[in-house]
């Protein structure tokens, strides 16, 4: 559990309202129903209903091994369930290849940032641009191109960096080139492993308000562990467990979940303090 990170209790500037623990219904981009994966016998997720609507920025968070990023893997085309489905703005997803998923609007990132290092910051979000084209048009002036790359090295504030190559990029530069590649492919959905992993306070707090910017325009769903980075930003949570949805709701209702403590929040913190000491700071926290 990172300590340095701001006080619980003070949300962002332009932090959303507190979102009531069931998410508005009727307006699902995102919706998984009974998935089950199973890896040589060995069931990784078992059942999960999950539902992103739009516009959310939905955290994802649970222990090792609890599902997270097999179910991204599943809704990007990477793995094939056992059973189940996953249907993004009505369109089953389950049985498409990879790249059309990504030119259906869902774009991901990983936990370690794929950068090419021997471009340039501008090269690297211009060539993320051209992903979506067909490829006739990557042939012709891609007209309206480069408005999308300066909108995009503003929103990132990588602007002053643009000619940097970004095999020289710190950590957190490294991190927001990759949100701005996949925000150059304008996804309707963006799914972010762990953003905010070894960045410094100041970089979450970038990372944050970088997050709630990009939820103005796109949904997001982030897997984050650092709980204080999700007290600062997260508004619904979805809690897994054994590849099982354990539950949903604001951040102070995880919080305050004594199932939550003693399966995700107790065992992470067991390095840290043990899970007496991380229930104690939960039950602290608003
Ligand atoms: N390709 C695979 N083959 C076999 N088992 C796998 C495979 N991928 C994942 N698993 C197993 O499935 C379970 C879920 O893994 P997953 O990576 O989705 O968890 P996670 O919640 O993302 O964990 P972490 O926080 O450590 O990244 C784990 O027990 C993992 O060992």
């Amino acid at each position: 559990m990172t300590t340095d990170a701001p006080a619980p209790d003070a949300p962002a500037p332009d932090a959303p309202a507190p979102a009531t623990a069931d998410a508005p219904a009727g307006d699902a981009l995102l919706a998984v129903r009974g998935l089950r994966v199973v890896f040589d016998g060995f069931v990784a997720i078992d059942g999960i209903d999950f539902t992103v609507n739009r516009g959310e920025l939905r955290f994802l968070i649970g222990p090792n091994g609890a599902g997270k990023t097999t179910l991204v893997d599943v809704i990007t085309g990477l793995t094939k369930p056992a059973s189940g489905s996953v249907t993004f703005a009505g369109t089953e997803l389950v049985g498409q290849r990879e790249h059309r998923i990504v030119r259906l609007g869902i774009g991901r990132t990983f936990q370690t940032a794929t950068v090419f290092e021997e471009l340039t910051v501008l090269e690297n979000i211009d060539l993320a641009a051209s992903f979506r084209l067909p490829v006739p048009a990557l042939f012709r002036r891609r007209k309206g191109v480069g408005d999308r790359v300066a909108q995009v090295l503003e929103t990132t504030q990588l602007a002053e960096l643009a000619s940097r190559k970004a095999g020289i990029l710190s950590h957190g530069q490294r991190q927001w080139l990759e949100i701005g590649m996949l925000l150059a492919q304008d996804p309707r959905l963006l799914l972010l492993d762990e953003p905010v992993a070894g960045m410094t306070k100041d970089e979450r707090e970038r990372t944050g308000q970088l997050l709630q910017q990009i939820a103005k325009e796109h949904t997001v769903v982030v897997i984050e562990h650092d709980m204080e980075f999700l007290r600062r930003f997260a508004r619904l949570v979805t809690v897994l467990h054994e590849g099982k949805v354990l539950m949903e709701g604001t951040v102070a209702e995880v919080q305050a979940d004594r199932r939550v403590q003693e399966v995700y929040l107790g065992r992470a913190s067991e390095e840290a303090g043990g899970p007496v000491a991380a229930a104690a700071e939960l039950e602290a926290a608003p």
